[in-house]
Order: C-alpha cells, then sequence, then structure tokens
C-alpha cells in the first residue's frame, strides 16, 4: 500500500523522503512512523540506494510527535506499546542520513532531526525541545542526542525552558551542520546526498559506523575501532579502485563493492 504521510523518490542513488501531514504541521503520528521506518528497511538493504535525504515543508519539518494522538494515553499504553520505539530503526539505519530542515523542528521533529546523521538548515528553521510545556520531557532522544550535540548548557536551556532556538543559534551550537536560504534547501541537501552515495557504500558505511562509535566508548577503544575498519576497507574493490585513480589521475568509479 503507497504511504499516506510520507513521499518516496527516488532519485539516481538518493532516497528522499518528504514527510507529508501538512495538515498538522507534519506531527509524526504512528502511521507516519511505520511508513518512514518500512522504507528506510526497504531501502536500507538495497544495494541501488546509498544516501537518503528526510525533509519536510517549507513551515515545518515536523512540529513535535502528535499531541492529539498522545493526550488520552495512559502510562500503560505508553509502556506495553513501547511507544515510539520504532523511530529506533531511522536511528540505527546503517546507510548515511541527511536531515533537511525548513521551518519547525520541535520536540519529536527536532529529535528526528537528530536520529540523522547530520542537518542542513534553512534559515527560517528553528529548534526545541518545547515537551516541558506539555507537561512531560523529551521521549524520542531529545535530553541524550541534544545534550551530546550542543552540551549541557543548552540542552538544559531548551528542555527546561522550551524555548526555540533560530538556525544561525543551532548552528553556532554545533546542532547544524549548514544553514543555507530556504529556496536553496532541498538542492543543497540532495547535492550533499548524491556526492555521498556516489563514494564507496562500505565506506560511507563505515565512516558513518566509526564517528558514531565515538559516542559510546573511550578514546583508545575508538581509535582501535576505527582502525580495524580502516584496515578491512583493504579488502573492498573501492580501495583499489579509489587508489588507483588517484595514481593514474582520473575519477574513481565505485562498485560498492
Ligand atoms: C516526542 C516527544 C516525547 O518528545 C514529545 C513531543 O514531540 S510533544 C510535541 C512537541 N511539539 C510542540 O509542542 C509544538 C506544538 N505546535 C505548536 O506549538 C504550533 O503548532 C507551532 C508553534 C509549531 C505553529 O503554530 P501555528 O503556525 O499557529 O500553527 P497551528 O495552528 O498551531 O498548527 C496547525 C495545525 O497543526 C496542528 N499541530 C501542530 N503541532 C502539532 C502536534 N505536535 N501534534 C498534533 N497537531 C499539531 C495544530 O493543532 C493545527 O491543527 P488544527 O488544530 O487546526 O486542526
Amino acid at each position: 500500500m503507497a504511504p499516506k504521510s510520507l513521499r518516496i523518490e527516488i532519485r539516481g542513488r538518493v532516497a528522499l523522503l518528504t514527510l507529508n501531514r501538512p495538515e498538522a504541521l507534519n506531527a509524526l503520528n504512528s502511521e507516519m512512523m511505520d511508513e518512514v521506518c518500512d522504507t528506510v528497511a526497504k531501502y536500507g538493504t538495497d544495494d541501488k540506494i546509498g544516501a537518503f535525504v528526510l525533509t519536510g515543508s517549507e513551515k515545518a519539518f515536523a512540529a513535535g510527535a502528535d499531541i492529539k494522538e498522545m493526550q488520552p494515553q495512559g502510562y500503560m499504553d505508553m509502556y506495553m506499546s513501547d511507544f515510539f520505539n520504532r523511530w529506533n530503526e531511522l536511528a540505527a539505519l546503517r546507510k548515511p542520513v541527511i536531515a533537511a530542515v525548513s521551518g519547525y523542528a520541535l520536540g519529536g521533529g527536532c529529535e528526528l532531526a537528530m536520529m540523522c546523521d547530520f542537518i542542513i538548515a534553512a534559515d527560517t528553521a528553528k529548534f526545541g525541545q518545547p515537551e516541558i510545556t506539555l507537561g512531560v520531557i523529551p521521549g524520542m532522544g531529545g535530553s541524550q542526542r541534544l545534550t551530546r550535540a550542543v552540551g549541557k548548557a543548552k540542552a538544559m536551556d531548551l528542555c527546561l525552558t522550551g524555548r526555540m532556538m533560530d538556525a544561525e543559534e543551532a548552528e553556532r551550537a554545533g546542532l547544524v551542520s549548514r544553514i543555507v536560504p530556504a529556496g536553496e534547501l532541498l538542492e543543497t541537501a540532495l547535492a550533499a546526498a548524491e556526492k555521498i552515495a556516489g563514494f564507496s557504500l562500505p565506506a560511507t558505511m563505515m565512516a558513518k559506523e566509526a564517528v558514531n562509535r565515538s559516542f559510546e566508548v573511550t578514546l583508545e577503544e575508538g581509535l582501535r575501532f576505527e582502525r580495524r575498519l580502516f584496515h578491512s576497507l583493504f579488502a573492498t574493490e573501492d580501495q583499489k579502485e579509489g587508489m588507483s585513480a588517484f595514481v593514474e589521475k582520473r575519477k574513481a568509479a565505485f562498485k560498492h563493492r
């Protein structure tokens, strides 16, 4: 069945996923979670896809989890269904994912963007964790990923006051990798994704794995892990091709093997 709240376009080796619930500013409900996670599961194992772009509308990347869906729930409902757990499938995706954020990225929207590997923001983007204004706290990783991205002071400020930060503040804080004019957001994100998808897929996957590992282990363990991955890439055809192409002064043609 075709997804209802997600548009999927395949552009060469890039899968472009557009959140599509404009009537609710892309509020993330269970249907959307299933559609996003089913889609990344499908293309995550497709050798023809080398990178993803996740985006929303001009007004909202996503204005948070769907408050109307959560409002009637009780503790047992949330606990027994392990509400939001499926979003971990996006965070665990092994291929690179870029979040292209325009407008609101609030609550679960900000958390969803942070599950991606990096965020390219339009100059209109606004980030925040306003859950405190609803009597709750972040529940899709905000207190953890935001703190790792921007440090304790700013994460506390955002989680405790519920205020929004604009794209410039988010870039200064390290949440966002680059800011572009709103009209150039999608082409910039797609160009970055196409560039990544043109490199060796095993190398981009291992680069992602190595950077992510730095959040979990000591420096010494991380360095050893990186070196082992680096060594292993010398078993790939793409290492032979990439280095030969440099020596022969030509463009590499990676086979993703
Ligand atoms: C995942 C967790 C656990 O971390 C929790 C969360 O994510 S909780 C949600 C956090 N997000 C918010 O609290 C933001 C809620 N939205 C707003 O504050 C405003 O909508 C706004 C400031 C983003 C934009 O305001 P405005 O331009 O005035 O538009 P609205 O009229 O408010 O919204 C239009 C339409 O969308 C519905 N909407 C917006 N956000 C949500 C949401 N998170 N869940 C459900 N529905 C949402 C809003 O109700 C409007 O619909 P109608 O009521 O007109 O049908």
